[in-house]
């Protein structure tokens, strides 16, 4: 690793696939990244040095000074009480968080709900605001299996098509918050790297507007 350049924590996979096309437009030569078989180091992304990392990691990583910059789902920094500076909201990844189950599910039943979830905190807190206390089940993935399978009563998931409800035959009862990938940093770095990090968030900011001009046209 190089002491000198800007580390960046990238959530590798679906947020990754989005985010390298916005580096680039934003003049950043990604092809390293894009021929990576199973690398997950990449020092001539230049004048960054980029790492590939799970979600939840990437707020590890910076928070433990590991990596400046992350690039992230709003839903993982959320659930995971990120403390990590916001600096821009890339506006990919964008989904919504709701509270699905099959048709005949009744939200308004007294009886004590089971959920599942990938994200229990976000649960808790949803249902905390509701006044009501839930069984959590915390579930790793698939997670529309839930309520099919007699394993939880609902879910609490994300959603972007709606594809995988539909297909599945469940139902959305509630919207709870919206998602994106955010751009965060670690204090430290910042009071460090200022002109570096924030030159990055301009080109950033710069090519999701050309990206939304061209959209309009
Ligand atoms: N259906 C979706 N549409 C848009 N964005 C999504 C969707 N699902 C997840 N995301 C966003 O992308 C991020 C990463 O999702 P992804 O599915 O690649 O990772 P994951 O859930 O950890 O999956 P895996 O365990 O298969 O790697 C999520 O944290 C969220 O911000
Ligand atoms: O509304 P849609 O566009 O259909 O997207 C929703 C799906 O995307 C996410 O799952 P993901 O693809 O990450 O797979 P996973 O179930 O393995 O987490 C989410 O958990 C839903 O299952």
């Amino acid at each position: 690793m190089n002491k000198n350049r800007i580390k960046i924590a990238l959530t590798k996979g679906r947020v990754e696939k989005q985010v390298v096309p916005l580096l680039e437009r934003a003049g950043i030569n990604c092809d390293q990244i894009r021929q990576k078989k199973r690398r997950l180091i990449f020092d001539s992304v230049q004048p960054y040095e980029f790492i590939l990392a799970k979600g939840p990691d990437v707020t590890t990583f910076l928070e433990r000074g590991a990596a400046d910059i992350g690039i992230v789902g709003s839903d993982i920094l959320v659930e995971h009480h990120s403390t990590q500076y916001e600096l821009l909201d890339l506006k990919t990844g964008q989904c919504q968080f709701v509270l699905a189950s099959t048709k005949d599910f009744d939200p308004d039943e007294p009886k004590r709900k089971i959920i599942g979830t990938k994200y229990p905190n976000i649960t808790k807190k949803y249902f905390d605001s509701l006044g009501q206390d839930v069984e959590i089940i915390k579930i790793e993935g698939s997670v529309e299996l839930a309520p099919l399978t007699g394993l939880a009563d609902a879910i609490v998931d994300i959603t972007e098509t709606g594809t995988t409800i539909k297909e599945n035959n469940l139902k959305i009862y509630n919207y709870l918050d919206k998602v994106s990938t955010r751009l965060v940093v670690n204090r430290m770095s910042l009071k460090q790297h200022p002109e570096e990090i924030y030159s990055l968030v301009d080109k950033l900011e710069g090519a999701i507007k050309n990206e939304n001009l061209s959209k309009e046209y």
